[in-house]
C-alpha cells in the first residue's frame, strides 16, 4: 500500500472524542411545508487538540454540520456529543467564525476584540491585558482606536479572528473563515491560525473549499459526499509540523495528498 492509499484508508477514530457525530441526519423544511435532507448518516469524530477540516461540493452540508454543532439546529436522527455529553448538557465554550466578518460597525477594534472576552466572561482585570496582547499579536497595533470600515478584509478578518480568541473557546467552528481574502492574506492567516491552535492545543473544525488550505492546516481532512452529505474519507495529513506553506507547496508528499482529495472529490460518490 503506498502512502496516498495509507491516508485514504485512514479511518481511525480518536479514542476519546471532544466532538462526536453518530449516523446523523439533518433536513430543512421547504416552503411548501415538506422537508429536504440535507445531511444523511453523517458520522465523524474530532479528538482534543485535534485540527479537522471538512471538505465537499457546494451545498453539500458542511455549513449545516457546524451549525448543528453550535446548538443553533436541531438534527432528526443520530448523536451528537461534545466532551461526552449532548448538546443540551454541553459545558465547552463553542467559539464560531464565519467567511463575512460579523464585526459592530460603530465598535473600534479593540472593543469589538473586546466584546469575545465579555461574552466569555473572562475576569475583568485579564481583559484589558488580554485584549492589548491580541492585537499585538495579530499585528493590529496603532489601529486601536479604528472602525472596521476603516480597515482592509484582512485586518477586519483579523479583528474577527481577534474577537474569537479573546472568546476563549475550548472548540473552534470556523465556516470558511478566510474564504474571501487574497491567496497571500490567506496564507498569513492560516499561519496565524495554526500559532493560536499549536499554543493552546484546542479542536478545531476548519470548513473550507480550498483543497490546499486544508491539507496545509490539518491533522485530517473529512470528504463530504453531495447532498445530502456523509462524511466518504477521513483523509490523515500526517506532515510533520511546525508547517511552512510555502514549502509545503514543494513536498510531493503535499502533492499527493491534495491529489487524493481532488480524487475523491471527482469521485462524487
Ligand atoms: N435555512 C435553510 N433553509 C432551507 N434550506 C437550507 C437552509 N440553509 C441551507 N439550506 C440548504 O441546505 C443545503 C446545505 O447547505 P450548507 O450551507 O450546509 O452547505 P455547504 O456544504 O456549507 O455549502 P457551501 O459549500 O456552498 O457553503 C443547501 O442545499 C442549502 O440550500
Amino acid at each position: 500500500m503506498n502512502a496516498v492509499a495509507r491516508h485514504l484508508h485512514h479511518d481511525a477514530a480518536p479514542t476519546k472524542p471532544k466532538i462526536g457525530f453518530e449516523g446523523v441526519d439533518v433536513a430543512y423544511p421547504t416552503p411548501e411545508g415538506g422537508r429536504i435532507p440535507v445531511v444523511s448518516e453523517a458520522s465523524f469524530a474530532v479528538g482534543k487538540g485535534e485540527f479537522v477540516s471538512i471538505v465537499g461540493p457546494s451545498g453539500c452540508g458542511k455549513s449545516t454540520v457546524l451549525r448543528v454543532l453550535s446548538g443553533l439546529l436541531a438534527h432528526e436522527k443520530g448523536t451528537v456529543r461534545i466532551n461526552g455529553r449532548s448538546l443540551e448538557e454541553n459545558r465547552e465554550r463553542i467559539g464560531f467564525m464565519f467567511q463575512r466578518d460579523t464585526l459592530l460597525p460603530w465598535a473600534s477594534v479593540a472593543d469589538n476584540i473586546r466584546i469575545g472576552a465579555e461574552l466569555a466572561n473572562i475576569a475583568h482585570e485579564r481583559r484589558d491585558a488580554r485584549v492589548a496582547e491580541l492585537i499585538g499579536f495579530l499585528r493590529l497595533s496603532g489601529f486601536e482606536k479604528h472602525r472596521p470600515h476603516q480597515l482592509s478584509g484582512g485586518m477586519r478578518q483579523r479583528v474577527a479572528l481577534g474577537r474569537l480568541l479573546a472568546f476563549e473557546p475550548h472548540i473552534y467552528l470556523l465556516d470558511e473563515p478566510f474564504g474571501a481574502l487574497d491567496a497571500q492574506t490567506k496564507i498569513a492567516m492560516g499561519r496565524e491560525l495554526l500559532r493560536v491552535w499549536s499554543e493552546y492545543k484546542r479542536s478545531v473544525i476548519f470548513v473550507t473549499h480550498d483543497i490546499e488550505e486544508a491539507v496545509t492546516l490539518s491533522d485530517r481532512v473529512l470528504v463530504m459526499s453531495p447532498r445530502p452529505g456523509h462524511i466518504v474519507r477521513d483523509i490523515a495529513v500526517d506532515l510533520p509540523r511546525p508547517r511552512d506553506p510555502k514549502q509545503l507547496r514543494k513536498d510531493a508528499r503535499f502533492a499527493d495528498l491534495v491529489d487524493a482529495i481532488w480524487s475523491e472529490l471527482d469521485a462524487g460518490h
